[in-house]
C-alpha cells in the first residue's frame, strides 16, 4: 500500500505597487487584520496568513508595496529578499499574486514584467476597478489575461469582491507548472545575461536568471556587494559586460525602463479604453481645495482642532471617563471595607487602583483619538496633508516622504519609525527617525489631559467654539512639531548634511471610510492600551509602590506622636460630639504626618530627596521628579507613579478620589503650600512633550539604525531639550502667573 504524499503546500507572496489593496486582499483571504490605509507605504514589514480552500492549505505573505523589484530602500529590499527566498527563516514562496490597480495599469504592469521573470506561477488580481470606472477607464480583463499569459482575476478588495474566484485560481496553480517568461530585453542584453548566469553558477548554483539581470543593470554595485560576493573575477566580468552593452546604445539603467515599458505598451494595446474627455471626478474637485496652499492649510488646522476638541469633550470623553473613575472608586471602596490595614491593602489601593486605574481612565480619549486617525487614514486625506507639508518640509531639509512616518508618530513613535523605511535616502531616513519621537504620541495624551483638566481654567472663546484647555493641549502638539523642525534643521546643517530629493507621491482617490475598518482599528488600539496598562504599567506600578512603601519603620514614624495619640484616644472616651470631631480631625492629621514621614523614609523617598535639587528649578517636588524618572520605560508611568506617591502620602479620606483631585491638594512638606499650580503643570507637560521616556522607542531606533549610537543620541538630546524646555516654561510662567 502506498502512502499518500503530503499535500503540496502553496506559499503565495502578494506583491504590487503601493496602495493597490494588497493588505486589504490579504485580510479578505486570510481573515487576519493587517493594517491597511489609503496612502502608499502602509505596510513596511511582511506578514503571514493562511486560508483553507477545499481542504488545501495556502500560506500567504503580505509584502510592502514597491514600484519595482530593483531595491533602493529597506522596505523594497524585503520584497525582493522574500521572492528570491533569501530571507532567513522564511519559506521561499512558490507562487506570486500581483495586485494591479485598474486605474493605473500602465505603471502597475512594470512590476508584473519583473515578476514574470522570476519564473514562479503567477496570478494577477485586477483591483480597484470601481475607481477606474469613476475615472472613465475600462480594462478588458479577458484580453489582458490572454496577452499576459497569466490568469487575471477581477477583484474589489474593500468590498470582498472576487475573493472566491481568486481562491479557486490560487488553488488551481497547484496543477499548472509555471510558463517560462519571455524576456522584454533586447537580444544582446539577453545574451550577456545568459553568459553571466553561467559565471554565477560557479558561485551560487541556483541563481535565478532574474538576479543575473539585476547584476548587470545595477550600476551602483549594491546587489553585487549585498547578494553575491563573487570575488574580483566576477566583478571584472560584470564591469566589462556593462561596458560592451553601453557601447551598443542605451545607457545601462535606461535599458530596463525602455524595454519594460515597450513590453507594457504591447500588452495593453487595445486592453485599456478611456473616455475621450477625462472626467473631473469628485476627488479632483475636493483636491482643488484641499491641496491649495491657503485653503488646504486652513482645513488641516480645522481638522486637527476638531480632533482635539472631540478628545477633550465633556459630552463623550468626560462622561465616559467619569464612569470609569466611578467604577474604580467602588472597587477601592470594597477593598477598603474588606481588607485589614497593611501591605496588601496598600498595594491594592495605593498601588494598583491608584496607579493602573489612574491610567485606564484615559481609555475613552484613546478610543476617540484613534477613531479620528483611522478615518483620516482610510479616506485618503493623509496623502493630501503630506503633499501640503512637503513645501514646509523641504525648507527644513526633509521631504514629504517624512510626513507619513511623522504623522504616524502622533499615534505612536514605533510604527512611525518603522514607516521611515520607505525613505530611500539614508540621511533623510535617519533624521526622520531621530525627530519622530518628538511628535506627541498617544502615551503623552493622558499626561496632558490629567494636568490640563486639573489646572487649566475651563474657559472658552469665540462663542464657545474653542476652549482654553484645547488650546493648551494643541500647543503641546505644536511644541513637539516645532522642536522637530528645529532639530531636523540643525541635524541637516551639522552632522547629517545633504540635498533633499524631490518628492513624488501619488494622491490616492478619496473614498468613504469603512465603518467596520475604523471601528476595528479603534478596538485594536484600545485593547493595546489596556494590555499595556495591565502589563508594563502594572509591573512598574508595583515596583514603584514597593520602593515607596518599604522599608517601613512605623514605630519610628509614630514615635514623636505616641504620647499625644494615647492622650487623644483617652479623651475620646469622655468627649461630647463636638469634641470628638475635633479629636478625630487631629488624629487624621497625625496619620497624614506619619504617612508622609514613612514615604519620605522609603527607598524612593530617599532617592527622591537626593534628586530634588535638580528638579526644584522646574517647580517640581521630589515626587514629580521620581515619577519622571520612574517613567523611563513608558510615559504613562508618570501618572501611575504620581497616583501611588500622592495617594500614599495623601489624606486618608481622599484616597478614593480621582487623581486630578488628589494632586490639586498635594502640599509641600516644608511650607504647606500646594505643590501644583499652573506653571508646574505646564512645566511637566512641556517636559513630557519633549522627553524620550519610552524604552520601546529607543529599542526600535536601535533596531532600525542597527547601532546603539542613535538611540543614545536621541535619549540625550531629548532629555536635555525636555529639561531646558520645562525650566524655561516654569520660570517664565511663574514670573507672570505667580505672586
Ligand atoms: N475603491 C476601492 N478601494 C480599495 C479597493 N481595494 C482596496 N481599497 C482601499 O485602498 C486602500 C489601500 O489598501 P491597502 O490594502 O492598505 O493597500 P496596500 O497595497 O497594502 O498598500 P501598501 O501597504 O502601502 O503598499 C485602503 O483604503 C483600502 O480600503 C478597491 O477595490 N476599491
Ligand atoms: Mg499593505
Amino acid at each position: 500500500m502506498s502512502v499518500d504524499a503530503p499535500a503540496q503546500t502553496l506559499t503565495v507572496a502578494l506583491v504590487g505597487n503601493p496602495n493597490t489593496g494588497k493588505s486589504t486582499l490579504f485580510n479578505g483571504l486570510s481573515g487576519i487584520r493587517q493594517k491597511t490605509g489609503n496612502y502608499p507605504g502602509v505596510t513596511v514589514e511582511k506578514k503571514h496568513g493562511t486560508f483553507n480552500h477545499h481542504g488545501q492549505k495556502v500560506n500567504l505573505i503580505d509584502l510592502p508595496g514597491t514600484y519595482s523589484l530593483a531595491p533602493r530602500s529597506p522596505d523594497e529590499m524585503v520584497t525582493v529578499d522574500v521572492l528570491l527566498g533569501r530571507q532567513a527563516n522564511e519559506i521561499k514562496p512558490n507562487a506570486v499574486l500581483v495586485i494591479v490597480d485598474a486605474s493605473n495599469v500602465e505603471r502597475n504592469l512594470y512590476i508584473v514584467s519583473q515578476v514574470k521573470e522570476l519564473g514562479l506561477p503567477t496570478i494577477v488580481a485586477l483591483n480597484m476597478g470601481d475607481i477606474a470606472a469613476d475615472r472613465g477607464i475600462t480594462v478588458d480583463a479577458a484580453k489582458l489575461q490572454d496577452r499576459l499569459g497569466l490568469p487575471v482575476v477581477v477583484t474589489q478588495a474593500n468590498r470582498r469582491g472576487g475573493l472566491e474566484q481568486l481562491r479557486e485560481t490560487i488553488i488551481s496553480l497547484l496543477e499548472k507548472p509555471a510558463t517560462a517568461a519571455e524576456s522584454p530585453f533586447p537580444a544582446e542584453f539577453r545574451e550577456k545575461v545568459d553568459q553571466l548566469q553561467t559565471q554565477l553558477g560557479k558561485v551560487s548554483p541556483d541563481t535565478p536568471r532574474y538576479l543575473a539581470e539585476r547584476l548587470l543593470l545595477d550600476t551602483t554595485g549594491y546587489l553585487e556587494k549585498e547578494m553575491i560576493g563573487g570575488g574580483q573575477d566576477l566583478h571584472n566580468w560584470i564591469v566589462e559586460a556593462r561596458q560592451s552593452l553601453a557601447q551598443q546604445g542605451q545607457p545601462i539603467p535606461a535599458i530596463e525602463a525602455i524595454s519594460r515599458y515597450k513590453w507594457v505598451q504591447q500588452v495593453l494595446e487595445g486592453v485599456v479604453t478611456r473616455e475621450a474627455n477625462r472626467r473631473v471626478t469628485l476627488s479632483d474637485r475636493i483636491d482643488k481645495v484641499l491641496t491649495n496652499r491657503i485653503a488646504g492649510t486652513v482645513f488641516f488646522v480645522v481638522i486637527m482642532t476638531l480632533m482635539f476638541q472631540a478628545v477633550f469633550s465633556d459630552l463623550v470623553a468626560g462622561n465616559l471617563m467619569g464612569g470609569i473613575e466611578w467604577i474604580f472608586e467602588q472597587v477601592a471602596g470594597v477593598v477598603d471595607a474588606n481588607l485589614a490595614d497593611g501591605a496588601l491593602k496598600s498595594l491594592l489601593i495605593d498601588g494598583v487602583i491608584a496607579g493602573v486605574g489612574g491610567v485606564l481612565v484615559f481609555l475613552p480619549q484613546i478610543c476617540i483619538l484613534f477613531f479620528f486617525i483611522a478615518i483620516l487614514e482610510d479616506c485618503g486625506y493623509l496623502a493630501r496633508a503630506a503633499y501640503l507639508m512637503d513645501r514646509l518640509f523641504s525648507k527644513i531639509g526633509l521631504s514629504g516622504k517624512s510626513f507619513i512616518p511623522l504623522l504616524s508618530s502622533f499615534a505612536c513613535a514605533i510604527p512611525g519609525i518603522m514607516a521611515a523605511r520607505v525613505i530611500e535616502n539614508r540621511r533623510d531616513r535617519l533624521i526622520t527617525i531621530l525627530v519622530a519621537p518628538l511628535m506627541s504620541c498617544s502615551a503623552r495624551m493622558p499626561v496632558y489631559i490629567l494636568l490640563t483638566a486639573a489646572f487649566i481654567p475651563d474657559e472658552s472663546y469665540l462663542f464657545g467654539l474653542i476652549s482654553l484647555q484645547t488650546l493648551v493641549m494643541l500647543s503641546m502638539y505644536i511644541l513637539g512639531i516645532l522642536a522637530a523642525v528645529g532639530v531636523a534643521f540643525t541635524l541637516r546643517k551639522t552632522i547629517l548634511p545633504g540635498e533633499t530629493p524631490p518628492f513624488v507621491m501619488e494622491l490616492p482617490s478619496y473614498k468613504f471610510p469603512s465603518i467596520s475598518g475604523v471601528l476595528s482599528v479603534m478596538v485594536e488600539k484600545a485593547w493595546a492600551f489596556v494590555r499595556r496598562a495591565g502589563t508594563l504599567i502594572f509591573a512598574m506600578t508595583v515596583i514603584v509602590w514597593a520602593l515607596s512603601y518599604f522599608p517601613r519603620d512605623e514605630k519610628a514614624a509614630v514615635a514623636p506622636f505616641a504620647d499625644e495619640v494615647v492622650q487623644l484616644n483617652a479623651d475620646l472616651e469622655t468627649a461630647n460630639t463636638a469634641e470628638a470631631n475635633a479629636i478625630e480631625e487631629r488624629l487624621s492629621e497625625i496619620q497624614n504626618e506619619v504617612d508622609g514621614e514613612l514615604l519620605r523614609h522609603s527607598f524612593l523617598g530617599m532617592a527622591g530627596h537626593w534628586i530634588e535639587p535638580a528638579v526644584r528649578p522646574l517647580g517640581w517636588d521630589w515626587r514629580i521628579g521620581s515619577a519622571a524618572i520612574a517613567s523611563f520605560p513608558a510615559r504613562e508611568v508618570i501618572i501611575s507613579t504620581m497616583g501611588v506617591l500622592y495617594n500614599l502620602g495623601g489624606d486618608e479620606d481622599e484616597e478614593s478620589q480621582p487623581l486630578r483631585e488628589t494632586i490639586k491638594s498635594a502640599k509641600w512638606a516644608d511650607t504647606e503650600e500646594n505643590v501644583f499650580n499652573i506653571p508646574v503643570a505646564l512645566s511637566i507637560m512641556v517636559f513630557f512633550a519633549l522627553c524620550a521616556q519610552c524604552a520601546a522607542t529607543l529599542a526600535v531606533i536601535k533596531r532600525e539604525t542597527n547601532s546603539w549610537r542613535w538611540p543614545i543620541f536621541t535619549f540625550v538630546y531629548m532629555t536635555v531639550l525636555a529639561y531646558v524646555g520645562a525650566l524655561v516654561t516654569y520660570q517664565v510662567s511663574a514670573l507672570f502667573l505667580l505672586n
